[in-house]
């Protein structure tokens, strides 16, 4: 162990674990060349990360578990995933999204066209993911002990049809919360089976979690680009980027500032994931009105007026009537 890790554990007065579930590898060596003793900022000690953990996660914005969710339950996501394709159960709220590509292409749509399942809040099948212990135990370390999950998705991206439009843009998910305080905002992200360079894992902009939220847009691709697929405007093209490569069951959890997103899928098979944004009912709503997120909560409104006819709710009450408590007590979500 590095002496800065040393020096942490004695402050915290933190018993050793071994930390053989986390890989942190590409970047571990940045987040141990402080000198100083850390004040942590991004996490909780719960007793269960370790010095290392918390360190990474604060220098990085990021950590990976190793074999986190069970091989049963993520059959049991798929198997759901599959009934829900075949219009066998009907979910209130879920949205089922096409790829842009195959939307306004001439094939004939079945279920291999469904790039992303948003919103699961409802199937208690697909949502069991958002309560399973061993998940919220490490959530609770960046949330605290109250714990709202307010945004569910099943990510299922498919191969790309020749557009590059299976591409996720750079950027940062707090883009899209209307809520804050931001280090109170984690997202779970799970790969239901193995997630490479080749099928599209994630890629991200280690550190980027310290910067602020960036101006939003839809990058300018010329083979089209998914609705609200915003990418930041202005990232430095030379940060180092970490591909997060992950095996079935790891998971990833994530600062809603950490600039991110997803390459080509360049292989035939339909790259599957499953994810949740947590953040602590004690949280608070902002109102995004002349800021730099107001496009997306104009793109939000259009959605909830033409899908559901309610163009008078308020982006902040979008969230708040999907989400859901899901560990102590609703506070202020
Ligand atoms: C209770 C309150 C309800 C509030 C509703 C709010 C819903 C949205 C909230 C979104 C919040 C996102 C939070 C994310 C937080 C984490 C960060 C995640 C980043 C993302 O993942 S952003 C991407 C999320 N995307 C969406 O949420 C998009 C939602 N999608 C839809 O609403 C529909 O799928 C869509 C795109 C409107 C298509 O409607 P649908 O009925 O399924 O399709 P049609 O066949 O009728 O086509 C209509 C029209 O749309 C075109 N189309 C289809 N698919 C796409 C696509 N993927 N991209 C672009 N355009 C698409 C299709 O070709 C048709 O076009 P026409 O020109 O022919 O009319
Ligand atoms: N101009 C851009 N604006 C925003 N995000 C981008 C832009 N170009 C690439 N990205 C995103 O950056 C991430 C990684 O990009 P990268 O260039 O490494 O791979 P790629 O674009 O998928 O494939 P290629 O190897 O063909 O460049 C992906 O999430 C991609 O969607
Ligand atoms: O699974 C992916 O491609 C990443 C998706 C993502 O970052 C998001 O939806 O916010
Ligand atoms: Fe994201
Ligand atoms: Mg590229």
């Amino acid at each position: 162990m590095s002496r800065a890790a040393d020096r942490l554990r004695l402050v915290m007065g933190h018993v050793d674990r071994s930390p053989s579930s986390i890989t942190c590898e590409q970047t571990s060596a940045q987040a141990f060349t402080s000198n100083q003793p850390q004040r942590l900022r991004y996490s909780y000690d719960t007793g269960l990360l370790s010095p290392q953990q918390r360190l990474f996660y604060e220098e990085n914005g990021f950590i990976l578990v190793r074999n986190l969710v069970s091989d049963g339950d993520i059959e049991r996501f798929r198997k759901e995933f599959e009934r829900i394709c075949r219009q066998e159960v009907k979910v209130p709220g879920l949205v089922v999204m096409r790829d842009v590509a195959i939307a306004k292409s001439e094939f004939v749509q079945d279920q291999k066209a469904v790039s992303k399942l948003q919103d699961f809040q409802e199937d208690p099948e697909l949502f069991r993911y958002c309560s399973l212990p061993e998940i919220l135990k490490y959530v609770e370390c960046f949330t605290g002990p109250n714990i709202m999950a307010m945004h569910t998705m099943l990510i299922n991206k498919p191969p790309d049809a020749g557009k590059k439009t299976s591409r996720h843009p750079l950027h940062q998910d707090l883009h899209y919360f209307p809520f804050r305080p931001t280090d109170r905002i984690v997202c779970a992200w799970t790969a239901m089976e193995k997630v490479t360079r080749q099928n599209g894992c994630l890629v991200v902009l280690p550190g980027t979690h310290k910067s602020t939220l960036q101006e939003h847009d839809y990058p300018e691709w010329e083979g089209g680009v998914n609705k609200m697929y915003h990418g930041v405007r202005n990232y430095d093209p030379d940060h180092p980027r970490v591909y997060v490569e992950m095996e079935k069951g790891d998971t990833v959890f994530f600062h809603p500032l950490l600039i991110h997103g997803s390459g080509m899928n360049q292989t035939k098979g339909f790259r599957k994931a499953i994810s949740c944004h947590y953040a602590s009912s004690d949280c608070y709503y902002i109102d995004v009105k002349g800021t730099t997120q107001e496009n997306i909560e104009n793109e939000v409104s259009q959605i909830a007026e033409k899908k559901y006819g309610m163009g008078d709710v308020s982006f902040m009450d979008t969230w708040a009537i999907r989400g859901r408590l899901v560990q102590g007590e609703r506070i202020s979500m």
